[in-house]
């Protein structure tokens, strides 16, 4: 199948395009926390909404899941939504399914048609993410595939390896979430961001977590980054600030440059 080279729409927003969407985690670990937080959010105006489901409690629970999943997206309405169960490896919560299980809720999920994004780890089996893509694209869901390293950040070059993994596998996006352990970690993450932005064709979302990287959360669109993850009710990482700070800075400097 032809994917769009770089930008695309989903509910006819644009992504990957001038201005960074910004993206509100859900974290709530019952269908009662996700309505409660989901309206606080959906006040906030988000680009996309990001459910990280790996905080449900009853992720174990397909009937639960799916009546939760449709909750949110009644609420949701026509705001994008991204389905996320992260794995512990990469920074998720301790969940009990394991990735067989975890492909076949996420293959039911899809068919609900509730979900626009799916996000799934490069670090996963080839045949799996293979799977995956095949799957979304039956359901003309977009797949992220993501890579986080919540200890250090890797070398441009492995950075810049990740998106070209993504590419190859044929996803939409390529997510990388690292962890800088001094300001030099930022410019690496913002460097590896620029590279895949000009040489890989499909659109990259990065992030340097924590303390030192919340700046990239500011203006990592400047070097290419598609969306930026702030907070809405709580925080799904390290770093992530008020999504009305990060709305008023990429005014700013969208106004000034
Ligand atoms: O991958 C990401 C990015 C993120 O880890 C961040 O650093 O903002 C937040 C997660 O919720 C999301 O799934």
């Amino acid at each position: 199948m032809e994917r769009s080279k770089k930008a695309f729409k989903v509910k006819g927003k644009m992504v990957g395009g001038q201005r960074p969407m910004i993206c509100i985690p859900l974290v709530g670990k019952d269908k009662e926390e996700l309505i409660k937080e989901l309206h606080v959010i959906k006040d906030k105006q988000p680009d996309i909404i990001e459910w990280r489901a790996d905080y449900f409690k009853d992720l174990d629970d397909e009937s639960k899941v799916v009546d939760a999943l449709r909750k949110v997206s009644d609420i949701a309405e026509e705001v994008p939504l991204l389905f996320t169960i992260r794995s512990e490896a990469e920074g998720g919560q301790q969940i009990t399914l394991n990735e067989k299980a975890k492909l076949n809720l996420l293959t039911q999920l899809m068919g609900t048609g509730t979900i626009d994004f799916v996000d799934y780890e490069l670090d996963n089996d080839e045949d799996d993410i293979k799977y995956l893509r095949n799957i979304t694209d039956n359901y003309g869901i977009k797949l992220i595939t993501s890579y986080h390293n919540f200890r250090e950040t890797p070398p441009v070059e492995t950075i810049f390896e990740k998106g070209r993994q993504a590419e190859d596998y044929q996803a939409d996006m390529v997510k990388i979430s690292v962890m800088p352990n001094n300001m030099d970690d930022v410019l690496v993450l913002l460097e590896a961001t620029q590279a895949i932005n000009k040489h890989i064709n499909i659109p990259v979302v990065s992030i340097s977590m924590g303390e030192y990287g919340s700046i990239s959360r500011m203006f990592g669109w400047k070097f290419g980054s598609a969306i930026t993850f702030g907070i809405g009710e709580q925080s799904s990482a390290p770093g992530q600030i008020p999504v009305e700070d990060l709305r008023s800075v990429i005014n700013i400097i969208e106004k000034t440059t």
